[in-house]
């Protein structure tokens, strides 16, 4: 079987697929070191090297407050370069599965977001987000496949559940956003999702895939802090309350609402409550100590 590249090798959504990756597949996995998307040049040979059957973009700029100021650098990665890949691939005809977000969507709708609705970006990161998955279906030549995800978290890398068993274990009070509702998703079960996707013989252009359930990134957090107390990652449970996405003040706009509705993706993967998703990941950092 020809090999599958996975773009990001250090990255929170590599390590995850590279933790679930079926023993079937040969998988090479670049960092920026070895492949610098934003360079044309260095994608082409890359891709001239080996007869790819895939490729699967898990690099992004993802400092969602960062991107307000550092917007050059955003667009860089997670529009020109994913424009140039997908040109790239679309040219030799390999499959590239791209991973966009949540925050292309404004968050005004009270239900969830399906693929067809309608993005209107909040914040710089979540327009680059969004350039990037009309760049990579413009010039894919049909072969591109996005995949929106939300709100992941894994003992990988940097996310939202490592913060804050850093900041809970440091008993300082905690406020958190209680106005902010979306779906916490665990990375592995990403990482499921998309092995089982490129089984799929003729994708549809766009996914949604998140863990099933709505919550506010208060109630993440509190459940965190529960389940982290009752595993034995806390001492006590943390000190937390909820503020307001005013009173918190980050610098990036984030949409009010934005789960996701991947009823879509179903037929591919079955997606489980984000909070055993939850248990599951907390249970591997326990055993990391
Ligand atoms: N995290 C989340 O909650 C969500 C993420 N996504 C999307 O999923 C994708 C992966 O996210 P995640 O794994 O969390 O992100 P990470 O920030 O953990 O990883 C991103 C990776 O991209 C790499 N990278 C940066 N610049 C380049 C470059 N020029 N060329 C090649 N690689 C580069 C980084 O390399 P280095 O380590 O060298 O800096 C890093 O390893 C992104 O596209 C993101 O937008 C979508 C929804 C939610
Ligand atoms: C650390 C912290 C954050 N927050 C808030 C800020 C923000 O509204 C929310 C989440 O903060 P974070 O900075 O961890 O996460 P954020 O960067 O908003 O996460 C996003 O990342 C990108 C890459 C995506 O694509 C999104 O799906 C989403 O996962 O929690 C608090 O209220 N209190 C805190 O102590």
């Amino acid at each position: 079987m020809k090999p599958i590249l996975v773009i990001g090798r250090h990255g929170q959504v590599s390590h995850a697929l590279k933790a679930t990756q079926p023993d079937c597949y040969q998988v090479d996995y670049l960092g920026r070191e070895a492949l610098d998307i934003r360079s044309s040049l260095k994608i082409a040979q890359v891709l001239d090297q080996r007869d790819y059957r895939l490729v699967i973009n898990a690099s992004g700029y993802t400092q969602v407050d960062a991107a307000e100021t550092d917007s050059q650098a955003a667009f860089a990665l997670n529009h020109l370069a994913v424009k140039a890949l997908a040109g790239h691939c679309g040219k030799r005809g390999i499959r590239l599965i791209h991973l966009s977000s949540d925050y292309v969507f404004d968050g005004r709708q009270n239900k969830p977001y399906r693929p067809e609705d309608t993005p209107n970006p909040l914040s710089r990161y979540g327009e680059s987000k969004w350039r990037g998955e009309l760049a990579a279906l413009e010039y894919g030549q049909g072969h591109t496949c996005i995949v929106r995800t939300s709100w992941l978290y894994s003992p990988f890398g940097h996310n939202f559940v490592k913060t804050m068993l850093t900041l809970m274990r440091q008993c300082k009070p905690l406020k958190v956003v209680d106005d902010q509702w979306g779906t916490p998703t665990s990375a592995l079960a990403l990482g499921q999702f998309i092995w089982q996707l490129i089984q799929v013989i003729k994708p549809e252009p766009i996914y949604h895939w998140s863990d099933l359930g709505v919550t506010s990134w208060y109630e993440f957090a509190r459940q965190v802090s529960d389940s982290a107390n009752a595993l034995g990652l806390l001492d006590e449970p943390a000190n937390l309350s909820p503020i307001s996405t005013q009173e918190y003040g980050a610098a990036a706009p984030r949409p009010h609402y934005s789960a996701l509705d991947n009823s879509g993706s179903k037929g591919i993967l079955p997606a489980k409550r984000w909070q055993d998703n939850l248990i599951q990941v907390l249970q591997l950092l326990a055993k990391e100590g």
